[in-house]
């Protein structure tokens, strides 16, 4: 019996990190495959976004067919945006045994919960507002008047903070990294987890 995935949610506000974190973390060498789920959006790709790997890029109408055809494990409107999860793509991904990691709002983060109890959701927060602001602006791919609207969005995502299973602080990057790293083996340390992979051992160790 193979382990199936494990499932990760990764919230923050707008800026803080969680996609860098992310990509770090899957550049890492694994036990297990990991991969980071591509949502559908219908935000406008950001100059150097690729469509399929950043992001789906949708139109409204085509986003709506895909909420009707029942195809999303989640979706939200965020920013004036429609973003949703693909629920086929995630079900084979976990199937597989592979690790998935999902870059949702909190909004997200509260229906998958509901669906996937065992799901591993992680907080990612700012050290501050100001440095938060710092790292919208020093990415330099939205207007003023778009860091205005994710600054004012960003207290209410870190108003649900206390929802979260972790919560990781990305001040200094390595130490947040390593703080992600030790929250993905933890998990795949859980008996449930050890009892399947080592299940040949463990009836060796019990046999007569
Ligand atoms: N610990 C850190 N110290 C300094 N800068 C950082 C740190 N972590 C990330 N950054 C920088 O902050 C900016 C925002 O990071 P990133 O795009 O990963 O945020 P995000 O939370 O994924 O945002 P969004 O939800 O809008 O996609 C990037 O320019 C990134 O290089
Ligand atoms: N509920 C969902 N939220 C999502 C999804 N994909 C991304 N997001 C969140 O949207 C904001 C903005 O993202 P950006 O790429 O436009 O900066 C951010 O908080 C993401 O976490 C999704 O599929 N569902």
């Amino acid at each position: 019996m193979s382990v199936p995935g494990n499932l990760f949610i990764l919230s923050a506000p707008s800026g803080a990190g969680k996609s860098s974190l992310i990509k770090a973390l899957l550049a890492q060498p694994s036990e297990r495959a990991m991969q980071v789920s591509v949502s559908h959006t219908t935000r406008a790709p950001r100059p150097g976004e690729v469509n399929g790997e950043h992001y789906h890029f949708v139109s409204v109408d085509e986003f709506k067919a895909l909420i009707e055809d029942n195809a999303f494990y989640e979706w939200a409107e965020v920013f004036g945006n429609y973003y949703g999860t693909s629920e086929a793509a995630i079900d084979a991904q976990l199937q597989q045994g592979i690790d998935v990691f999902l870059d949702i709002d909190w909004q997200g983060a509260q229906q998958v919960r509901l669906r996937h109890p065992q799901v591993t959701t992680i907080f990612i927060s700012p050290p501050s507002k100001d440095e938060l602001l710092k790292r919208l602006q020093s990415r330099g791919q939205d207007s003023d008047e778009v860091i205005g609207e994710r600054m004012a969005q960003a207290k209410s995502e870190c108003s649900h903070f206390e929802e979260f299973d972790y919560i990781v602080v990305n001040d200094d990057f390595e130490t947040a990294l390593a703080d992600l790293t030790t929250i993905v083996n933890n998990q795949r340390l859980k008996r449930s987890q050890q009892a399947i992979k080592h299940q040949q051992m463990f009836q060796k160790l019990l046999a007569d």
